[in-house]
Formats: C-alpha cells, structure tokens, sequence
C-alpha cells in the first residue's frame, strides 16, 4: 500500500443511524490513493452501509467523510460522480434500458459523454454483444459484468464495489476479483465481499466489520487470527496451500434442523 500523507478516502469518527437504530458506530479510516481492500465480516455487520458512506451516499450523523481531502458533502456531484465508481449490491434501471443507453448516461453523469462511445468502452470490456440488449433480459451475472463496466467506463480514481461477484460463476468471480486487485496497484479500490478465502488471496489489506464496528484491519495474516473465527462464530480450520491458508468453516454448535422429507410423503407413480 501507498504511504501517501493525505488519504485519498477519509472516515473521521463517522456515525450512521436509521430510527434510533445505531448501524455503523463512530468509524475512522484513512484509504491512500493506492491499494485494494477487502471489507468482509457477517451479515448485517454493517459493511454496505459503510460502503455507502464512503461513496456519499448516506449522510454521516456524525463525523466526516473527506475525499481528497474535502468534506464529501461540500462537493458537487459531478466531483464525486467523476471521482468514485460506485458498484452498488442491488440495481435496476428505473426503465427498461438497453446496455449502451445505461453507459450513457453513466458517461454524462460524469460529464465524459463528448469524449467516450458507448460502443467503444463496451467493445474494450468485451461486452460489445450486449450493447442493444435490455437490462431485463440480461442473467444476474450479465447484469453484474454490464455494471461493472458502466462503472469503470469513467476510470474512476475510487472504485467502491459491493459483492461485485455474488452472481458470478467460478470463472468470472476469479476474473473479477484478480481485475480489482490489479487495479488497486493503481488506484483504490474497496470491495464488500463474502468469499474470505479469494479476499486473503488476492486483496492488500483485509477489514473485518461486525455489529457496526471495525474489529480487525491488517493484511492477509489476519487469516490466522483467532479473533476471526469469533466474529464469523464459526471455527475456521486453516489449511496450509502456500503462500496461502485457506479457510473452512465448522459450525461451532450442532447444524440448524432441516425438516425431513423421507416419510409419509405420498409419491404419485
Ligand atoms: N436504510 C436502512 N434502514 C434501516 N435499517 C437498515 C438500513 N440499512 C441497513 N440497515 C440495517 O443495518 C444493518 C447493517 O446492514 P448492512 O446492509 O450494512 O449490512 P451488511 O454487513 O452489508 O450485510 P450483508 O452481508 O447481509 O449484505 C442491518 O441490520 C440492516 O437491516
């Protein structure tokens, strides 16, 4: 990682509620221009919500989020649409747009729609094919690749992404994930995510989030913590693939029940 002096990416004491509910408690985190971090952590531990935060989407109830050195809130939009690419878990046009319409108005959201075609950022993601198709009429995994590129089309400085590869299939997850990383030698990039094994694999620094809190943040040897295993509440047994250790998780107390369906259920012949 960047030992630059002025974080490209500051949370300072950054608080969020919703009715009263505390979900992200007071937070700071100071992201260089430089590096890939994985956020990984249980559900509901308040990883998207912080995501969300650092990409000025939620408004903090306390603290502040600077960008570049600026509080998030006092710049303008086109500022921070040109500045962060945002990967959101869940999106769905507010119409049925094709590919190249979506990229679009990505492009002129972030004020590049006279310098870039469509066509030529789809053609240099490989994703031409699919420029006149309808966002309904992509797979989850299509729709996901499609975002993606939308997001990188502008070359964001930030790139925020969350669970870019739930819907992925082994191959494009593995792709997906290498690309981010490659990518965080240049530039940053924060990535939510569940698969903790490709996260100790591939990312330089690991942040571990549970009940609203930062719990752990170091680099790949957090796999050995025990600590870990506690936030999960599950036993983690390490096996030694060097350079790596991957991560198998035991349940620490006997297996929810799955009702049965052996029994008296009549089959038609
Ligand atoms: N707008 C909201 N209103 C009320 N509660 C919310 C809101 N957004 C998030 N929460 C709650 O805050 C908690 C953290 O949610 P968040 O989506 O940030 O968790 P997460 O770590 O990303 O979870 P997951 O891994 O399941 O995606 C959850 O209990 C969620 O229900």
């Amino acid at each position: 990682m960047s030992t630059s002096p002025t974080p490209v990416l500051e949370l300072q004491n950054v608080a969020w509620s919703k009715r009263g509910h505390t979900i992200v408690h007071g937070t700071s985190l100071a992201l260089p221009a430089c590096g890939s971090v994985a956020i990984i952590g249980p559900n509901g531990a308040g990883k998207s919500t912080l995501l969300s935060l650092m990409a000025g989407l939620h408004k903090p109830v306390a603290g502040q989020v600077l960008l570049g050195g600026t509080t998030m809130q006092s710049q303008p939009i086109a500022t921070r649409a040109k500045t962060i690419g945002f990967m959101p878990q869940r999106f769905a046009p507010h119409w049925d747009i094709t590919v190249e319409e979506l990229l679009a108005m990505r492009l002129k959201a972030a004020c590049l729609h006279t310098q870039l075609a469509p066509q030529a950022v789809l053609e240099l993601h490989g994703m031409a094919a699919f420029a006149h198709a309808r966002w309904s009429s992509l797979s989850g995994g299509e729709q996901a690749r499609v975002l993606l590129c939308t997001v990188l089309a502008t070359q964001p400085p930030v790139l925020l992404a969350d669970e870019p590869g739930a819907a992925l299939d082994v191959r494009y997850r593995l792709e997906l994930v290498q690309a981010l990383a490659q990518r965080g030698r240049s530039h940053l990039v924060v990535v939510v995510m569940h698969d903790l094994d490709l996260a100790f694999e591939f990312f330089d620094r690991i942040i571990v989030m549970n009940q609203g809190r930062i719990v752990l943040d170091g680099d790949r040897s957090l796999a050995m913590s025990p600590l870990l295993d506690q936030h999960f509440g599950v036993r983690f047994e390490r096996i030694n693939v060097p350079p790596q250790v991957l991560l198998k998780a035991h349940l620490q107390q006997p297996a929810m029940a799955v009702p049965s369906f052996e029994s008296d259920v009549p089959y038609a012949d």
